[in-house]
This record gives structure tokens, sequence and C-alpha cells, in this order.
């Protein structure tokens, strides 16, 4: 499974820490920048992730800023994106379970980096329960084809 991972500035050393991570679990990814702690706009990055996602190129996404709201915010606009903003395991591991949530984002600011590697191998492992969930997603999509342009 390749991964694609972003981050704004604001989670540009938990990327890389998760990066890390990722190479000890031997998974592959690409890294949709941004590549230094200057200042970058989370939107950009999650367009990047987001549809490089939805696409179908990846089967899954990580994206992490300040605080892994305003870039959630921004992926789930993508239609195809089902962003999880997941600070503790039992949240990572339910929305794979219940939302089969293609994305995880984190946020650099609140959580430490030993937390955020435990959230990504829980999200990582999980698998989408289906069933009554199965409804509910594809009400998720019908969401999104009913709003958008
Ligand atoms: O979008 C965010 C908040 O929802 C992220 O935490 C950003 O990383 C943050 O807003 C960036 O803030 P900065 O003051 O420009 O570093």
């Amino acid at each position: 499974m390749k991964i694609a991972i972003g981050s704004d500035h604001g989670g540009f050393f938990l990327k890389e820490e998760i990066k890390r991570l990722l190479e000890e679990l031997g998974l592959e990814y690409q890294d949709f920048g941004c590549h230094s702690p200057e200042s970058v706009d989370y939107p950009d990055i999650a367009e990047a992730v987001g549809e490089a996602v939805a696409r179908g190129e990846y089967p899954r996404g990580i994206l992490i800023c300040g605080t892994g709201i305003g870039i959630s915010i921004a992926a789930n606009k993508i239609p195809g994106v089902r962003a999880a903003l997941c600070h503790d395991t039992f949240s990572a591991r339910a929305t794979r379970e219940h939302n089969d949530a293609n994305i995880l984002c984190m946020g650099e600011r609140v959580i430490g980096f030993g937390l955020a590697r435990e959230i990504v191998k829980t999200w990582l492992e999980g698998s989408f329960a289906g069933g009554r969930h199965q409804r509910r997603v594809d009400k998720i999509r019908q969401l999104e084809q009913k709003h958008s342009k």
C-alpha cells in the first residue's frame, strides 16, 4: 500500500517522523510537501494529497497541519475524500471501520510524536466493516453528488 503524505509548515516535523515510521513498516509513500518548515498554505497541500487519493492513485493519505483541523476541512471538499481528524487510537480504528476514511489528519501542535505513531499504525491496520456502515458511506457520496456544481 503506497501512502500519499503531506503537511503545511505547522505539521512539517511530525510529517518527517511519520515518514520514518512508514519506512520502518516497509510502506512506500509519496511526499506531497511541504519540504521545509517555511510557511505555506494548508489548502494547497490538502488539494494535492486529496486529489491523488480521490483519483485512486493512492489508497490512503495522511495530512498534518498545526491542529489537523484546517487541512481536514480542506481535504473533505474534494469529492471521494473521507478525511478524519484523529488524536486518539479509538477514533483512528473507528474511522476505518465505520467511515472507510481514506485520509488520516493530525495536528503536530496537539499531540506528541509517540501517540501520533500509534494512531497511524492503528489507522493503517484498520479495515472497513461494511454492512450498515456501507449504507452511510453511500449516503455521504450521495451528499457529494447532490451538492456538487
Ligand atoms: O489550519 C490550521 C488550523 O486549523 C493549522 O493549524 C495551520 O497549521 C495553522 O493555521 C498555521 O498557522 P500559522 O500561524 O501560519 O503557523
